[in-house]
């Protein structure tokens, strides 16, 4: 299990901030090609990405290139250009069809995962059939696009993100169908450092494995927020001991510090320890 609390966007034509990156306590760096490259700077920033992930120096952190889309002018020369430096991912843009995972993942060949941003209309409908072909297209992590998805939708947001969580519970639905991470869009707030850990915490409640982040500043929240805490260790320590306790063989409800613990609940602790034991390294 690799740990994804935070995933932190730069735009790949920023050589300072790829720099920096390598330094930063983020579990994920992602390269960016698409829209935070502006089209003048779409070859250098395709240059600097390749070379980047040729030069390594992230250490543990997963490295992911994000591509424009396939029916842009730039697409196919990105696909082909990573292929050849394979990053651990390639996050696809805009998908909305399995049918954009099958055509990269032939650009790409037996390399890196895919991870796909859903952020329209159509993707957030088809999301059924596109993680239909996860297994077979390498498809990983499902990335929610709040800005695209709102910007299509015509709808404003706002702190309780209330528009956007129909969208948000089937992205999330539909990753655990396919056994897939999903992690949470971006916050465009950078200064207000209590907004983006209550936004952090937002997404932890409704079923995020991490956030995707803009700033060095919102790391230290996201990866607060989505680390077990002390105490939800401990719990977790004491439910599968209680199971392991030969008293309480081949039962499948007991009884733990006055409640009621099943099977399940030492699935998700033992799930609680494998996050804990993979964030500690
Ligand atoms: C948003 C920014 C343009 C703000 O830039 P700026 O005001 O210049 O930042 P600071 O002066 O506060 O920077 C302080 C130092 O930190 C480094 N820095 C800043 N951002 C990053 C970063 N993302 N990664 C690494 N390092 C970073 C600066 O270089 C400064 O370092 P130093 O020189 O040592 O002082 C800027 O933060 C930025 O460009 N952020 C990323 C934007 C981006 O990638 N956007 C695309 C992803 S989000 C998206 O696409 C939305 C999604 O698709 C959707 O639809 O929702
Ligand atoms: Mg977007």
């Amino acid at each position: 299990m690799r740990p994804r609390r935070s995933a932190l966007y730069m735009p790949a034509s920023n050589v300072r901030a790829i720099e920096k990156a390598r330094g930063l306590d983020c579990d994920v760096v992602i390269l960016d090609l698409e829209d935070a490259v502006s089209p003048d700077q779409k070859e250098l920033a395709r240059e600097q990405a390749v070379a980047a992930v040729r030069e390594g120096g992230f250490g543990r952190r997963e490295l992911v290139v994000r591509a424009n889309g396939l029916d842009s002018e730039w697409g196919a020369a990105d696909l082909a250009a990573i292929a050849k430096v394979r990053p651990d991912a390639v996050l696809l843009p805009k998908v909305s069809s399995p049918e954009t995972l099958r055509e990269a993942r032939a650009a790409l060949g037996n390399g890196p995962a895919l991870w796909a941003m859903i952020e329209t209309c159509r993707g957030i409908v088809d999301l059924p059939a596109i993680v239909d072909a996860a297994a077979a297209t390498g498809l990983a992590v499902l990335v929610l696009g709040p800005n695209d998805l709102a910007k299509e939708m015509r709808c404003r947001p706002g702190e309780d993100r209330a528009p956007l969580l129909p969208a948000i519970s089937q992205l999330v639905m539909c990753a655990r169908m396919a056994g897939i991470a999903a992690l949470d869009g971006v916050c465009n707030t950078i200064d207000d450092l209590a907004r983006v850990e209550a936004e952090c915490r937002q997404g932890l409640a409704w079923g995020f494995d991490g956030k995707t982040l803009i700033h060095p500043a919102q790391i230290a929240p996201a990866n607060a927020v989505f680390s077990p805490s002390e105490e939800e260790v401990a719990w977790a320590r004491t439910i599968v001991a209680a199971f392991d306790d030969p008293a309480n063989a081949g039962r499948g409800a007991i009884r733990v510090s006055g409640k009621m613990v099943e099977l399940l609940h030492r699935d998700e602790a033992r799930r609680t320890l494998a996050i804990a034991a993979a964030v500690a390294g």
